[in-house]
């Protein structure tokens, strides 16, 4: 009976193909749990780009080039641009957060609010905020070199406190960056097809909590607790700031400031916006997940040492070896450029960005995609294809640059931050970062294979999950010279 109303529903149209599923729990035990995008990109070799899965009904598709990615996302991006319904989120009660939220008029209201505070011309006013976040790591790499991992975990939530809130971080144990990568972390955990069971059977999350071992209901608590902490507290911080005169510039501030003369409920409703759209960008720029493209750095120099060397005679010809490099350096530096590219494309940090779904019942290319879809798009397989980037695996900075030495812009890279409507509104606050970290980095430092450091290819593995990240390693960080050590010294007397 389900069979021959799902026939007629799509009107014989078959679904876009992929392993056969088994009746009832479909492809449950076919969707991997690690390294998916790996194994999405065999599949797709065997059954065509646009593949399918079916886990109790949900349908799933993967898209795996960047034609079905460009057709879908962009050009029919009002279909495409909704998000699963993720049963344990809502139990959270974490639908204010912009990257889960339904594509409703709320969402278009918060994400209009990032889009403009985060847009290129917005987000200048920062850069000397983001080059002192980069130069305090350089100190910090100087005194304590073996602990760069945790150095560098919270470096950008440093730089998001600072944009949002004008909040200076207290050490990597602070509570508001604690908090931040809790919720980051059980979102990312929890949001992958087969990772929770309540996802795939919603009914399981109204198990009461005297049946501990099956209840999702105290896992559910403690996710909503974060979630209102990171909702609230640092507006609170702001609030109290701006009454005792001490409320430092931010994206809150300017806000708050905006809405000065509203009243009553559409203030509240303003108030409410505001908080939940700056929550979702602390939310998603302060977890580690940022220091996972720097790790990726490290591994690529660690295999490659003469790019690094390379990249350093550019930098010695712009900076003489008299200042750390600046923003202004940029356009004159477009080897380090090419290197952030290259580390985005060769390790993408999400590499099958966070899922969209379907408000509407939709054909492509004679396959058929119901409302409801959840839609992943394999960045992994873009980047790895071998038409677009020839020798997909080895680490060639040097495919970003023009024959004359400019720098090659890519616009399928962009695709390392997602897609279409719901692309990364962070992405510029992140490009801008990590150039001015990697530039300051090699200017003072070489990235070395230690005593005892791991090394090989085989020394470098990736733990598989929605992220792709480095297992911990170990590998040596060490002041170029004399010089380069009295440079680090210096720009810290000057703070
Ligand atoms: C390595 C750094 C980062 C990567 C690789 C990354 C990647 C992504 C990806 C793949 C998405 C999903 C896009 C889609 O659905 O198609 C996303 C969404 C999002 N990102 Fe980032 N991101 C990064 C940093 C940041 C930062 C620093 C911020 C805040 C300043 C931020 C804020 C957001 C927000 C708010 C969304 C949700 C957008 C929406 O659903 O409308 N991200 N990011």
């Amino acid at each position: 009976f389900f069979a021959i109303r799902d026939f007629q529903r799509r009107g014989g149209i078959p679904y876009p193909p992929g392993p056969p599923p088994l009746p009832l729990i479909g492809n449950l035990f076919d969707i991997p749990k690690e390294f998916a995008w790996l194994q999405f990109s065999a599949l797709a070799k065997k059954y065509g780009d646009v593949i399918s899965f079916r886990v109790f009904g949900q349908v799933i598709v993967v898209l795996n080039t960047s034609k079905a990615t460009k057709e879908l996302f962009e050009k029919r991006g009002e279909i495409y641009s909704d998000r699963p319904t993720v049963p344990f989120h809502e139990m959270m009660g974490w639908q204010w957060n912009v990257t889960l939220a339904r594509y409703t008029d709320d969402w278009r209201q918060a994400r209009k609010l990032l889009d403009r505070g985060l847009r290129p011309g917005a987000i200048a006013a920062y850069r000397p905020l983001q080059e002192t976040k980069a130069r305090v790591l350089l100190t910090q790499l100087l005194e304590n070199p073996n602990e760069w991992e945790a150095h560098l975990g919270y470096l950008l939530g440093t730089v998001i406190m600072g944009m949002g809130y004008g909040y200076e971080v207290q050490g990597r144990n602070d509570r508001k960056i604690d908090v931040a990568r809790k919720m980051a972390r059980l979102g990312a955990d929890t949001v992958l097809p087969g990772a929770l069971l309540v996802n795939d059977l919603p009914f399981l999350r109204h198990i009461p909590e005297w049946l501990p071992w099956f209840s999702y209901k105290p896992l559910a608590r403690y996710g909503y607790d974060i979630g209102q902490e990171v909702l609230h507290a640092p507006m609170a911080f702001v609030k109290e700031g701006i009454l005792n005169g001490t409320a430092q510039p931010s994206l809150a501030l300017e806000g708050l400031q905006e809405m000065e003369n509203l009243k009553g409920q559409e203030r509240e409703k303003a108030d409410e916006a505001l908080a939940g759209a700056l929550a979702s960008m602390y939310a998603a720029g302060t977890d580690t997940v940022h220091s996972v493209f720097i790790m990726s750095f490290f591994v690529a120099v660690l295999l490659h040492p003469a790019i690094q060397k390379i990249a350093q005679q550019e930098l010695d010809m712009v900076t003489k070896r008299e200042r750390l490099p600046t923003f202004e350096d940029r356009p004159a530096l477009p080897f380090v450029d090419a290197i952030c590219k290259e580390v985005l494309r060769w390790r993408p940090v999400v590499p099958l960005a966070v899922p969209h779904a379907t408000t509407k019942d939709d054909v492509y290319e004679g396959l058929f995609i119901p409302k409801g879809t959840m839609v992943f798009g394999n960045v992994w397989a873009m980047f790895h294809d071998p038409e677009m980037y020839p020798e997909p695996d080895s680490f060639i900075p040097g495919r970003f640059l023009n024959a004359d030495g400019s720098l090659r812009e890519d616009p399928l890279l962009m695709s390392a931050f997602g897609f279409g409507k719901r692309i990364c509104p962070g992405r510029h606050v992140v490009d801008g970062t990590f150039f001015i970290i990697i530039a300051s980095l090699l200017s003072v430092f070489n990235i070395e294979k230690g005593q005892d450091a791991d090394g090989g290819p085989e020394g470098f593995t990736y733990i598989g999950g929605a992220i792709s990240r480095p297992h911990s390693f170990r590998c040596s960080i060490i002041p170029r010279d004399k010089r380069a050590e009295e440079l680090i010294v210096a720009d810290s007397l000057t703070r």
